[in-house]
């Protein structure tokens, strides 16, 4: 497949960055130590997906928290994430010649994440990387995380492009689910997740483990 999009959508955790095994430590912790929840390692993984407060809905059923209670354990969960993961924190290899090549060619660029701002903060910032993104559409920008395809419709929105013509970038099942839903192809980083759990989406390009995959190169324009 020839595609050469006119934007591209970047999901931010297991796919700009290598984290989710920080994510599922901090669940992990939280769920479990201090709620009581007693998950499995593997369930914390398959529960974890969408919003903090999806998630916490998902284990304990709607209604079990205030918002306050949630806003505090969503916060203290990426307290805890961002202390274990920060020594840790950069991102995946070939990312960052990529994001400035696709700069240089006027590609447009978001990112759509289920992550509070907290956390995308932490990643940009520390890391220098803002600049590259026109449109950050977060958690507390939608009502329905992925595989609702509002983030990623929301981000398209934003940037002035249609959804046809944008490439999202993700590591996730649901989130692969939502790009589908939004009507948008995707590339899928493996960082996570086998490609056996990708097998019911159609709208794959390309499974890469990290953006050196020459295949990324060729969504860019060719230079002249
Ligand atoms: O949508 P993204 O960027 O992959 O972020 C998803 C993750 O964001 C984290 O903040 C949530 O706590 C995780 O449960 C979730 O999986």
């Amino acid at each position: 497949m020839n595609i050469t999009p006119q934007a591209l959508i970047f999901d931010l955790n297991g796919t700009m960055i290598d984290d989710m095994h920080f994510h599922a430590k901090a669940w992990f912790q939280i769920l479990n130590n201090d709620l009581g929840a007693a998950l499995t390692w593997d369930e914390v993984k398959v529960q974890m997906y969408g919003k903090n407060s999806e998630v916490l809905d998902r284990i304990f059923g709607k209604g079990k928290f205030t918002v306050e209670q949630v806003q505090k354990l969503s916060v203290e969960k990426e307290r805890r994430y961002q202390q274990e993961y920060f020594p840790h924190l950069q991102l995946i290899a070939g990312l960052a010649n990529f994001l400035e090549n696709a700069r240089q060619a006027n590609i447009k660029m978001a990112i759509g994440s289920a992550a509070i701002p907290f956390n995308i903060d932490f990643v940009l910032d520390n890391l220098n990387i803002r600049h590259y993104f026109e449109a950050i559409v977060s958690a507390d920008d939608v009502t329905d995380s992925k595989p609702d395809p509002e983030t990623f419709l929301k981000a398209a929105q934003l940037l002035g492009v249609e959804p046809a013509n944008c490439v999202v970038f993700e590591d996730a099942p649901k989130g692969v689910e939502a790009a589908q839903n939004a009507g948008m192809a995707s590339v899928v980083l493996t960082t996570a997740h086998t490609q056996e759990e990708f097998s019911q989406y159609f709208n794959i390009l390309r499974f890469v483990q990290d953006y050196n995959n020459p295949f990324i190169a060729e969504l860019l324009p060719v230079r002249v």
